[in-house]
């Protein structure tokens, strides 16, 4: 059959977005083994997305989350973050990179917040290392406990919160720099589903409000279920993807799942399909008009 005519060249890969993870490659080497954490990722995040980032134990999340945060260095790979070049930064752009670009919520509320600080203080905390004026750190505390439903928190410390509270404390804490990209990695981990629920909405709020970025790691399937674009991954790449619509007046909201092709046309065919049609090794390929078929070679499997 005819080709149609090829459409121009893409641009540089992701040009115009936010986050670029560009076959991203994380090699762990301990004394005995080498775990291949990333295996060559290709992510695109696009300037006000919210996204949901599933995925089995151990398939490579928390290491893209690290890494997109600064505190990891890929191994192989390009990864860019609002124009910064994360394979490339001097140690003082690291330490601004990771103070103003990025904020970080981890499942942990302990870990996001100080005992002995209340959730005004520990507000303020990043505002103060960054260096910005006693005035303007109050008046941004309050405005964020605010938007967070938090604020009357205010004088409060971790122990006098509930675990709803404290991760919603800890997203404004994550929010004082007012990063370009929020960073959550289980943030509802630890809290029954209706608590979870509030801190999952106050994500939305500032991703709506704020106009923060936002990647939120999680293997809450209600939270997944609630995002217009859920990314899953796989032995360390991303295998597929869910896109849903929000409902509109008389149309319901839909949801399609979508394979994953990465720059060079690799796609993963699900185990299923692989088992189901006994689909080994080689495969035949056909263009039809609107689709690509994939057939057995099975009458020729044995070749060398
Ligand atoms: N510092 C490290 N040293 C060695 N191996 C590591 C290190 N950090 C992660 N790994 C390994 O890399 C792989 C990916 O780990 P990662 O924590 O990114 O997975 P995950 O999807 O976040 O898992 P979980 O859902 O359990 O948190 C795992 O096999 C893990 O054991």
């Amino acid at each position: 059959m005819t080709l149609p005519p090829a459409p121009p060249r893409d641009r540089a890969f992701g040009h115009d977005a936010l986050v670029v993870c560009d076959n991203v490659v994380r090699i762990y080497q301990t004394e005995t083994v080498e775990v291949q954490a990333l295996q060559g990722l290709d992510l695109l995040v696009d300037r006000g997305e919210l996204i949901a980032v599933v995925g089995a134990s151990g398939s490579g999340k928390s290491t893209l989350l690290n890494v997109l945060a600064g505190t990891d260095a890929p191994t192989a790979g390009k990864v860019r973050v609002a124009g910064h070049d994360l394979t490339d930064l001097t140690r003082t752009e690291q330490v601004h990179y990771r103070r103003h670009v990025v904020g970080f919520v981890r499942q942990q509320a302990a870990r996001n917040l100080v005992p002995y600080l209340t959730a005004a203080q520990v507000v303020q905390l990043p505002m103060t290392i960054a260096g910005t004026p006693a005035r303007t750190r109050a008046t941004r505390a309050d405005e964020l406990l605010d938007l967070l439903g938090v604020a009357h928190c205010r004088d409060r410390r971790p122990v006098e919160m509930s675990g709803g509270e404290q991760q919603r404390v800890s997203i404004a804490v994550a929010l004082a720099n007012d990063p370009q990209l929020l960073l959550a990695d289980e943030p509802t981990g630890e809290l029954d589903s209706e608590t979870a629920a509030e801190v999952f909405s106050a994500l939305r709020t500032v991703n709506r409000e704020l106009g923060a970025t936002v990647v939120v790691v999680t293997h809450d399937a209600a939270v997944s279920g609630q995002v217009a674009r859920t990314v899953a991954i796989r032995d360390g790449r991303t295998s597929s993807e869910v896109l849903r619509s929000e409902e509109t007046d008389g149309a319901p909201a839909t949801a399609e799942e979508y394979a994953v092709m990465d720059r060079a046309g690799r796609v993963q065919l699900p185990r299923e399909y692989r088992e189901a049609l006994a689909l080994t090794r080689r495969v035949r390929l056909a263009l039809a008009a609107d689709h690509v078929e994939i057939r057995s070679s099975s009458d020729r499997d044995g070749d060398a």
